[in-house]
């Protein structure tokens, strides 16, 4: 049978697939698990995650329900001269997205900041938010309508309003917000009038939890958005009591707090222009996901490299203790697979590291490896898995929802990134790599050139933009032609994470979209130290 849920996706799907991989086995929550206080670091006393959850609402603030512009697209990269923006938090918030270099071609600063988000939250022990990816950063500022403390509640309405939230949405959206982090003494001198103080934090607590509330709720609150020495700038006063606390009261309960925050700041989030379209939201780690394969030809063999990740609820048998087997099937033909086709049992079996969210939501995932031989004439037309689980049970088919993993073998067979030949070089001034690109035909005839795109911004200060780099393909001598092959090569730097790449042969051209160099480097075999 076939197993099919909520949380599959049909394959290809590369937004998808790094949404998972960015909130599954990303390496965003190493800056914020366990929400500890960056003492004696240019984060003082706050913590990472408070300054992401700010810089993700001040970016949002640009949305304007009625006409549906702005929202959370990055534009807050060309916002930070206003005092509105004010807050060192700010930058560093956006070189810690930068320096991560989790930007793809198809994935931006804007994706980054709601991921950031929603890592913060569950970083500092909050509910899980549902990610939908699928943002596209703005290019200039937004308007400037951020709140700011010294504004009066009628303008704080109206601009929570414009952003598409009411009242009672306010209330509980400061709140959530304000569980973490504090006010900075040096941006906010009016506000916080004590120098010896560095961040003046909204409660007691680093976690996100409610104790913002409670502690309001006790006129015990320290919030200097609510007790500071100035009454203009009481702006969370203004705000938490503005229905008579009917709001705050409801969100004494730990429950009630955690579910409306999720619900607010996932709002929050999917805040966008009207023109820009929304992934599903992702709950859960998929069910399964495959690495995209990669190929190899020598000595007149295709190979093909893959991998299935495979949540544990699917590897065990209600009948025995025993481990599954998997196999990758695919269909008759060629030299290699019978009539009824042949399959391949998996090389090897790799632990999948789960972050904070996996972890928290109980999941737990193997990944097995793949690699089959296929005919080098025929090649290969769709893959499949199966899960045995020896317990006398049918296997499990993992099939991408009964078409099979298909293999274009137009162009992608054409013309592909040799993942045995190619090299990862360690030198003493770069790391590099040198792509071995075949390509189809007569050597005479035929030229390549790729597109690199690197996500890393050398810019010292935001904005923080990718650059794409054109690099041109030599005919490489060490590998002659092969099999129909021919050879490129090219030495570039890893900085580059995907590729574009084209090739002409006569008059036809084959291209290949962004290849994802940063995920395939890890299968190249050769490593090479060159001195
Ligand atoms: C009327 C609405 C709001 C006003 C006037 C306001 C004002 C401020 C101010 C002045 C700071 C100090 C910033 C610094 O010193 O770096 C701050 C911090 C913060 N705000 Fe708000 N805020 C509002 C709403 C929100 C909302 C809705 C959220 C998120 C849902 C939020 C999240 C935060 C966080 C997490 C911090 C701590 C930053 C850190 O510790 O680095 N705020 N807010």
């Amino acid at each position: 049978y076939t197993v099919q849920g909520l949380s599959t996706f049909q394959w290809p799907n590369q937004l998808l697939d790094y949404a998972d991989h960015q909130l599954y086995e990303g390496t965003m929550d190493g800056l914020v698990e366990g929400c500890t206080p960056r003492v004696n670091t240019p984060r003082d006393n706050t913590t990472i995650s408070a300054q992401w959850l700010r810089l993700a609402y001040n970016d949002m603030s640009t949305h304007n329900v009625d006409d549906g512009t702005g929202g959370l697209d990055a534009s807050i990269m060309y916002e930070l001269d206003r005092a509105q923006n004010v807050g060192e938090g700010m930058v560093q918030s956006l070189q810690d997205f930068n320096g991560l270099a989790i930007i793809a071609p198809f994935f931006g600063m804007a994706d980054s900041i709601a991921l950031g988000a929603v890592f913060a939250v569950k970083g500092c022990g909050g509910p899980v938010i549902p990610y939908s990816a699928g943002r596209i950063d703005a290019t200039a500022a937004g308007p400037p309508t951020v709140p700011q403390p010294q504004q009066n509640l009628t303008t704080h309405i109206e601009l929570f309003r414009q952003q598409g939230f009411n009242e009672t949405d306010m209330i509980a959206l400061v709140a959530c917000g304000h569980t973490l982090g504090g006010v900075r003494q040096v941006d906010f001198p009016l506000i916080v009038t004590d120098t010896s103080i560095d961040v003046d934090t909204f409660d007691t607590t680093p976690a996100f939890d409610n104790t913002i509330v409670s502690q309001y709720l006790q006129n015990t609150t320290q919030d200097v958005l609510v007790v500071g020495p100035n009454v203009t700038t009481q702006s969370d006063l203004r705000i938490f009591s503005s229905d008579g606390n009917v709001t705050m009261q409801s969100l004494l309960s730990a429950d009630t707090f955690s579910d409306t925050c999720a619900t607010l700041l996932q709002r929050m989030i999917n805040t966008v222009p009207s023109a820009v379209n929304l992934t599903d939201p992702i709950t859960e780690p998929f069910q399964y996901v495959i690495n995209d394969p990669l190929f190899s030809y020598q000595n007149g063999t295709f190979n093909m490299i893959t991998a299935l990740r495979v949540r544990k609820t699917y590897l065990y048998s209600s009948q025995c203790e025993c481990y599954s087997d998997l196999v990758m099937g695919r269909p008759a033909g060629g030299s290699f697979c019978p009539s009824t086709g042949c399959s391949k049992q998996s090389s090897s079996t790799q632990p999948v590291f789960f972050t904070v969210f996996g972890e928290a939501q109980g999941f737990t995932a193997s990944r097995y490896l793949f690699n089959a031989t296929i005919n080098s004439t025929s090649s290969i037309s769709k893959f499949w898995f199966e899960i045995n689980n020896n317990d006398g049970s049918d296997p499990v088919v993992v099939d991408n929802g009964g078409s099979g993993f298909v293999i274009e073998q137009d162009p992608s067979l054409s013309l592909f990134v040799d993942a045995m030949r190619s090299e990862l070089i360690f030198s003493e001034n770069s790391g590099g790599f040198i792509a071995f690109l075949k390509v189809l035909g007569d050597a005479a005839s035929a030229s390549a050139s790729m597109t690199a795109f690197s996500p890393f911004s050398t810019a010292i200060s935001p904005p923080f933009t990718p650059t794409t780099t054109s690099i041109n393909l030599e005919l490489d001598e060490t590998n002659p032609p092969e099999g129909g092959f021919t050879f490129f090569t090219a030495n570039s730097s890893i900085s580059g994470s995907f590729l574009d790449l084209t090739a002409n042969v006569g008059s036809t051209s084959f291209t290949v979209e962004n290849f994802n160099l940063a995920f395939a480097v890890s299968s190249f075999p050769s490593i090479v130290i060159s001195s």
